[in-house]
């Protein structure tokens, strides 16, 4: 628990390529309550924010829905202007130096995309060599890159409507990869993909971070992506950080759990397990079992394998909500 005290005291790791200091938005918003009636209220969606991230870091920055971490990013591009605090991105302020800073920054935004919708995928990436005023030798070595380890070769000339969401995933992180930025944004860049088109993204990040040591602030409501990615994962809630650690150690303050999912011939009594793994479901042939998130799955499917007639199985990972929820309930009762 220690990270998570650091983190409530605000204790930073010193002058880092990204770093907050006490970085605070409060939106005044105004809801009508009845005929003539409005209410004013404040909404403080980042709350006192201090953290550091290296320069070649690749850190997850995960929260529940609503808990302020859109906002960080806004706040990290120059799109939002903080309340209070101070916040730097490699040296600048991002919202004085907007122009300056887009030049240096990579932003992906899962849900939304930044390629011109009606136009080939190629096109918008000429669009963007021109506004970036990239160098011809440097965009083409970029782009060429891009596409053999995006495997986008046979998507350049079709228009981005046309293209699936694990097509125009890649081809965003294209788009924002282009300009060479030292640092990436990534807004749940595998929301809604399908399991080899994740695999695909992700492998393409690590070897982008290990060989161009790209910094990487990843927010994602996926455990694997982090799992897969980060060695550090940063916890935000109603604007504040409640964890700053490995993502091991988030596990471990949260107790969470995975589920083994079986699948026997028949429909059977539930299969007797060591503890602390449990069946906690079954349903006609499918049973589901809990095990602490931290510890290996071999062992168990192995020991199922040996005693029952396995046909088969998966293992689902703990969503982000619940190992968060579990993290409050351990720190409220300790
Ligand atoms: N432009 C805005 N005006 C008023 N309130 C806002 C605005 N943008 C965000 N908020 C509020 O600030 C809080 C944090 O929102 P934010 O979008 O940063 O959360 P989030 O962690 O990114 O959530 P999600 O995972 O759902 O995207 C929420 O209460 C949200 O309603």
């Amino acid at each position: 628990m220690r990270a998570l005290a650091e983190a409530a005291d605000g204790v930073g790791s010193g002058a880092g390529y990204i770093e907050l200091v006490g970085v605070e938005k409060v939106f005044d918003v105004r809801r009508r309550t009845g005929f003539l009636k409005r209410e004013r209220r404040r909404v403080r969606a980042v709350d006192g924010l201090s953290f550091s991230v290296a320069r070649g870091e690749m850190v997850g920055y995960i929260g529940p829905n609503g808990a302020g971490k859109s906002t960080t990013i806004k706040m990290l591009t120059g799109i939002l202007t903080p309340s209070g605090g101070r916040l730097r991105v490699a040296g600048i302020d991002p919202s004085r130096e907007r122009t300056r800073l887009a030049r240096r920054i990579g932003v992906v935004f899962g849900q939304r995309t930044t390629l011109w919708w009606d136009l080939p995928l190629i096109d918008s990436y000429r669009l963007m060599h021109r506004m970036y005023r990239i160098p011809d030798a440097r965009y083409r070595e970029n782009l060429d890159r891009c596409v053999e380890l995006l495997q986008l070769e046979e998507l350049l000339d079709v228009p981005v409507r046309q293209l699936s969401l694990g097509q125009r995933m890649r081809g965003d992180i294209a788009a924002a990869l282009l300009h060479d930025p030292e640092v990436l944004y990534l807004d749940e860049p595998t929301i809604g993909l399908d399991v080899v088109s994740k695999a695909k993204v992700r492998g393409f990040l690590r070897d982008l971070n290990a060989e161009r040591g790209t910094t990487v602030l990843l927010t994602t409501h996926d455990l694997q992506d982090i799992e897969q990615l980060c060695s550090r994962v940063m916890v935000i809630d109603h604007g504040r950080l409640m964890y700053d650690g490995p993502l091991a150690g988030l596990h471990e303050a949260g107790e969470s759990e995975r589920t083994l999912v079986v699948d026997l011939e028949r429909e059977l009594p539930p299969v007797v397990v060591e503890a602390p793994a449990r069946v906690v479901r079954v349903e006609g042939p499918r049973q589901w079992l809990a095990f602490p998130a931290s510890a290996s799955a071999a062992g168990l499917v192995a020991r199922i394998a040996a005693e029952y007639p396995l046909v088969d199985l998966s293992v689902r990972e703990p969503d982000i909500e619940s190992v968060i929820a579990k993290m409050y309930a351990e720190r409220s009762s300790a």
